[in-house]
């Protein structure tokens, strides 16, 4: 059977700015290299989503948020794994954003992410996010 994996990113902006979100770019040679995302990770067991964003933002950003809502949630097949995502809305509390784990970090329009090649499983919750579909951040 294939892997499957519970993954928790976040659209992230930063106090004062709801307009633009951090997205990242993979690393290269990996699965996705060099694919466009959002922050986040796989949740470890025993761990809460939020908790899992926090933890994965402070190790691969150096930045602390605050989780807020949730925006999306769904699962996409990629050839070599499952992937169950979900995406919370998150204030940036401190810290400025660092590329330890990813090829480079912007802050984007939804416009300006859709010009982007993002993972596969990242095109729903964008399209809702470019549609105003999502709902608000808080
Ligand atoms: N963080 C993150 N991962 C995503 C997104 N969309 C998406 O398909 N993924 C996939 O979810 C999986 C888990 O993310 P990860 O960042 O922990 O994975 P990784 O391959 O870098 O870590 P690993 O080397 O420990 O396996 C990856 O296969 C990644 O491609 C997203 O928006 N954010």
């Amino acid at each position: 059977m294939k892997k499957a994996v519970r993954v928790v990113a976040a659209l992230i902006y930063r106090p004062g700015d709801d307009t633009r979100f951090l997205v990242q770019q993979r690393l290269p040679g990996g699965s996705r290299g060099l694919l466009w995302e959002f922050p986040g990770g796989k949740v470890e067991p025993g761990e809460s989503e939020p908790e899992a964003l926090v933890r994965e933002c402070r190790e691969e950003l150096d930045v602390t948020l605050h989780v807020g809502r949730q925006l999306w949630a769904g699962r996409h097949e990629y050839p070599d794994l499952m992937v169950d995502l979900t995406l919370y809305a998150a204030r940036l509390e401190s810290g400025e954003p660092k590329t330890l784990g990813a090829q480079a970090l912007a802050f984007l329009t939804p416009e300006q992410m859709r010009t982007l090649p993002f993972c596969e499983a990242d095109l729903p919750p964008l399209e809702a996010l470019v549609a105003g579909r999502l709902g608000p951040l808080r």
